[in-house]
């Protein structure tokens, strides 16, 4: 039987809509500034699997001036522990640094006790008058209301404090501090607050190919990318895994195709329209659903080297949010425009 050759690269995406930078996500943002003299820390969540593409440069221009811990959520997600895994978290750590760095799954208890445990310290390092309060932030669908729960039940056992969902946008509102950590009279020290905030996508996202990656770890809507799309460059990114296309063997045989994929989960799973008919949209959508749970291989998106992060610190160098504005609308004017020569 011939080798299977997976595909070296994926087509470039030139009609995919490239922001989602919504109403809830400029007003969050605004009034986290506003509360900023009031927060004694930032938590800045980033999604494990797409380390460079979930960095939001809103949240260090706009909350400038506090410390920040970084925590990269849903490790679970995308790492296996592998020697490889460890030297692209060393990787990211130096690139945070002097920051503090932290990768979780919001299940480990042992993972939760670290970030806990790092929230007492420097409560107890830097003591506040009024109670240690923390800003939680990130991009929409991140783990920051997954986080604060979990914290919560570990610090002060009690249970949920924020609502959570598989979808962004579930956090609307800056709520009011969670107690994490009792105050300890016999230490003199006030308790540790966490402030939940809505997800804030980035204004500008430079490429289609980043978009994809958001809509893929669910920081955009379903809707917002059609799911064949989408599943397609889930199967590249499965394909380019080591031993990747075992990952969907129960479905077929090793494929770049992804409607041969999609038929063949129809048939299976009796996903089938009327007169039997493959309902693929909805097979798309289950795969990468699959995938978001865990169970279609543990692997990141982003590729991780200092040459990357170099490369994109360099893309973001002083592009501010009207710049970014700007330039997205100049890319939806260049689509109606590409649009309107289609159709003439
Ligand atoms: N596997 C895994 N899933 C996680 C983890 N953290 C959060 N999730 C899941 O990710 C989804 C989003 O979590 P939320 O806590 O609602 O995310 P959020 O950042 O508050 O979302 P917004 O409301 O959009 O701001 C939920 O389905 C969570 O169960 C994690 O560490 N591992």
């Amino acid at each position: 039987m011939a080798q299977f050759i997976p595909r070296a690269a994926f087509p470039a995406q030139l009609s995919l809509p490239r922001s989602y930078f919504l109403g809830h996500h400029a007003s969050g943002l605004s009034k986290m500034k506003t509360m900023l003299s009031s927060i004694d820390l930032i938590i800045e969540c980033r999604d494990y699997r797409v380390p460079l593409t979930s960095r939001n440069p809103l949240f260090e221009e706009s909350l400038a001036g506090r410390e920040r811990v970084v925590v990269y959520t849903k490790r679970d997600l995308g790492s296996k522990d592998r020697p490889a895994d460890r030297r692209r978290e060393e990787i990211i750590r130096q690139w945070h640094a002097p920051s503090t760095t932290l990768f979780t799954d919001h299940k480990s208890k042992r993972d939760v006790k670290t970030v806990l445990n790092l929230c007492k310290q420097h409560n107890e390092e830097r003591q506040s008058l009024l109670g240690y309060r923390i800003l939680v932030v990130g991009m929409p669908n991140v783990g920051k209301s997954s986080l604060l729960n979990a914290l919560r039940m570990a610090g002060v056992h009690k249970a949920k404090a924020a609502f959570t969902g598989a979808q962004p946008g579930v956090t609307r509102k800056i709520a009011s501090g969670v107690k994490i950590v009792e105050r300890n009279e016999e230490k003199g020290l006030e308790g540790v607050y966490l402030v939940d905030t809505p997800g804030v996508f980035v204004p500008f996202v430079p490429d289609a190919e980043a978009m994809m990656k958001l809509a893929l770890v669910g920081s955009v809507k379903d809707t917002i990318i059609a799911p064949i799309t989408l599943c397609d460059y889930l199967l590249y990114h499965i394909n380019k895994q080591q031993g990747g296309e075992t990952f969907y063997k129960e479905y077929c045989g090793p494929t770049n195709d992804v409607v041969e994929l999609l038929e063949a989960v129809c048939k299976k799973t009796g996903r089938l329209g009327k007169g039997g008919v493959p309902d693929t949209d909805a097979a798309a959508l289950w795969i990468i659903q699959r995938w978001r749970q865990g169970n279609l291989g543990h692997f990141i998106l982003d590729e991780v080297s200092e040459d990357a992060l170099e490369m994109k610190m360099r893309e973001e160098v002083g592009m501010s949010l009207s710049q970014a504005r700007k330039q997205a609308k100049d890319v939806q004017r260049a689509r109606a425009k590409s649009r309107m020569s289609d159709v003439a």
